[in-house]
């Protein structure tokens, strides 16, 4: 009989700790939206130190940090965002820039490492002066890690020369940093240098940091002050909402250690690449996340085996049909990635055909 969960499904899934249970307990509290919530203050006080941003605003989710940031660059109808085709703003955030916010996206090709080819990205930028036809580009977006080619890092290099292109075009850098400190964790840089060339940051607390709600958005007083006004527009002005930051700032202290930990336990979980039928792109786990191919030729599909899995107490999230995604947090241990590598051997034994994968 199963007695624990591993939950593998994604860093959204962690539950606050007692440390950050006792701190929402205690947490000094105030409207929100009338005045500051000190806990709320103090926490945005400390994610722009850290971003090495002038201000910082609290807001319920990390879509909602990628949509007011976009918004607040493209305030003028007609105003065109350049992002990754496989990009979270562009795919899971239903649209919301152009529902929402009027923005017309510019998919550009994201390569496996999660980078857009800088010429790529010159080449989409608009001519000004076919404006009679041509939206205005406003804004080019970045994310870091990339959670869709399986959460590699973009380096400060890269980062750097997309930032000077769009100072060169008079354009704005937004950075989808929901992962940014597993980005930063992973290249041993910095946050403050890794998005030193972004206008703007959405860091998500509630993913690998492991707070339970809410992410963070970075950029100049006057950016966060519109962003502000975007907010409550949104909907997303909340009110005694220090009882959520105090668990961030704990998480802020606690969990940023333990980031190379969960990198760790994800190359451990790679080693699914030498179970017969599996395939795993070693390259591509910088961090904490892990996809893995199933080979045709094994007789199960990610569905089957995420249901076997579940039998065995370990939650999966299949990516397609004969794909799956696996993301460490810091509440997946060691021995879980052990028992998870043991499970997965034991359902793919006999359902692999002989020659699977030669
Ligand atoms: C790269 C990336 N950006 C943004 C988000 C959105 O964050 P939230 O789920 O808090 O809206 C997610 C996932 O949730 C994500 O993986
Ligand atoms: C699914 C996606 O929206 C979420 N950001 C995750 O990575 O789990």
């Amino acid at each position: 009989m199963v007695t624990q969960t591993i939950d593998l499904r994604s860093d959204t899934v962690t539950k606050p700790t007692e440390t950050m249970r006792l701190a929402m307990a205690k947490a000094e509290v105030d409207d929100d939206v009338l005045v500051y919530d000190p806990t709320a203050r103090q926490l945005e006080k400390e994610m722009a130190r850290v971003t090495g941003k002038e201000a910082a605003l609290f807001v319920p989710s990390g879509t909602m940090g990628n949509l007011i940031s976009v918004l607040v660059h493209c305030e003028i109808r007609g105003s065109e965002v350049i992002l990754g085709d496989n990009s979270h703003i562009h795919i899971y955030e239903n649209g919301g820039i152009s529902t929402l916010g009027g923005v017309h996206p510019r998919p550009v090709k994201n390569n496996d490492d999660g980078t857009i080819d800088i010429g790529l990205i010159q080449t989409a930028i608009r001519n000004p002066d076919f404006e009679i036809c041509y939206p205005k580009t406003r804004l080019i977006c970045l994310e870091n890690s990339h959670a869709n080619t399986g959460g590699r890092c973009l380096s400060v290099e890269y980062t750097d020369q997309v930032g000077e292109l769009a100072k060169k075009h008079g354009l704005k850098l937004h950075i989808d940093g929901a992962r940014i400190f597993n980005a930063s964790a992973a290249l041993k840089v910095p946050v403050d240098r890794l998005v030193q060339a972004a206008d703007s940051v959405s860091v998500c607390l509630s993913k690998g940091l492991g707070a339970p709600v809410g992410s963070v958005i970075v950029g100049t007083e006057a950016f966060i002050a519109r962003a502000r006004i975007l907010r409550k527009t949104l909907g997303g002005g909340m009110r005694q909402v220090g009882v959520l930051c105090a668990a961030a700032l704990v998480a802020l202290q606690e969990n940023v250690p333990k980031l190379v930990t969960d990198h760790k336990n994800a190359k451990t979980l790679a080693g699914l690449n030498k179970i017969k039928g599996l395939s795993v792109d070693i390259a591509s786990v910088e961090t904490n996340i892990v996809y893995f191919e199933i080979l045709k030729g094994s007789h199960i599909t990610a569905l089957k085996l995420g249901k076997i899995m579940e039998e065995h107490g370990i939650l999966l999230m299949p990516d397609s049909s004969s794909r799956v995604r696996i993301v460490i947090h810091h509440q997946v241990s060691a021995s879980d990635v052990q028992y998870t590598l043991s499970c997965i051997k034991q359902a793919m034994t006999g359902v692999t055909d002989e020659n699977c994968g030669t």
